[in-house]
């Protein structure tokens, strides 16, 4: 329900946009519940009159100025959607975040490039700090779940979540980096890299191109990192579930099978491949065309 006395000349609000999604305006003149509509002053530079008979029909309220880009969702006044997608904007294309805290909850947004956020020298600062006192970032969530198990002896869970080709794979790859450099000498940053050695086998089982993401895993993963008494990494397990079996026979239209046909094909000239006989067949063939529609 709308604080009508909030809607105060030279306040903000959102308004709902068919191509920006929501865009932001001021109020010019202070509405009183007796109004009919409230008096903007859109971005353009034009005015506008939003009809609003009644309180419910007011448009959502921005933001004081001074809590843009916080770098914790819940310090902000008002939390809804263009709130909270307009903090994200503000961090990401200002301040050159990709990480935004919502409490416990680290938001991330994919970049689609390298940052030089992922250093060993990054893995250092974060190592032994508190997540409130720190920017936020994989490496401090990665950090307080480390920390938390140490102190108290107690098993934690990270889940990552997100829609396809959002980043959770590498999220995934980040923070097993951080919790191995952690997590010991370097006697344990061979478990961290036999770990994640077997990315790409599984990789090339489990994934496969589709229209959303190149490399998209096909499967769910939950990955168990075991530690010693003293925090060191000692070794870790995955267990995968929920396989999309019938990409093997249909994919749709722009996508692919399974890496692993493709790399078997492209290799059916190795010694080692002749057992499976590929380079007896017309990779055109109907009968080979039937396990790649895409
Ligand atoms: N933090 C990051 N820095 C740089 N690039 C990233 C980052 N996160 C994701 N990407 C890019 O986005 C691509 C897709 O990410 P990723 O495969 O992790 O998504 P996903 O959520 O696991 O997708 P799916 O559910 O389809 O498997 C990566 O191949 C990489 O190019």
């Amino acid at each position: 329900m709308a604080t009508v006395e909030l809607y105060t000349k030279g306040a903000t609000v959102w308004i709902p946009d068919p191509d920006a999604v929501w865009v932001s305006a001021q109020i010019l003149e202070t509405y009183r519940a007796e109004d009919q509509h409230l008096l903007l002053l859109l971005n353009d530079g034009r005015e506008a009159r939003l009809p609003a008979a009644a309180p419910g029909e007011l448009p959502l309220l921005g933001n004081p100025a001074i809590l843009e880009g916080a770098n914790d969702l819940t310090a902000l006044s008002l939390l809804h959607e263009p709130a909270v997608l307009h903090n994200l904007r503000v961090r990401f294309l200002d301040y050159g975040s990709i990480y935004t805290y919502c409490g416990i909850v680290l938001v991330a947004i994919n970049p689609y490039d390298q940052l030089p956020v992922y250093g060993k020298e990054v893995i250092d600062a974060y190592s032994g700090q508190d997540m409130t006192d720190m920017e936020p970032h994989i490496f401090s969530v990665a950090e307080e779940a480390y920390r938390t198990m140490t102190r108290e002896e107690e098993n934690q869970s990270i889940v990552i979540s997100g829609e396809s080709g959002s980043g959770k794979t590498v999220s995934a790859k980040f923070t097993l980096r951080y919790l191995a450099v952690v997590g010991g000498a370097s006697e344990q940053t061979s478990v961290e890299e036999r770990v994640l050695a077997s990315n790409p086998v599984m990789e090339s089982i489990g994934n496969a191109k589709t229209t959303r993401n190149d490399n998209s895993s096909r499967f769910g993963k939950y990955i168990e990192i075991g530690f010693g008494a003293t925090g060191e990494m000692l070794g870790a397990n995955m267990r995968t579930y929920l396989m999309e079996k019938s990409r093997v026979v249909f994919q749709a239209p722009s996508e692919r099978n399974y890496h692993v046909f493709y790399q078997l094909c492209a290799s059916r000239a190795l010694p080692e491949m002749r057992a499976l006989r590929l380079e007896d067949r017309d990779m055109n063939s109907p009968a080979m065309r039937r396990w790649d529609q895409g």
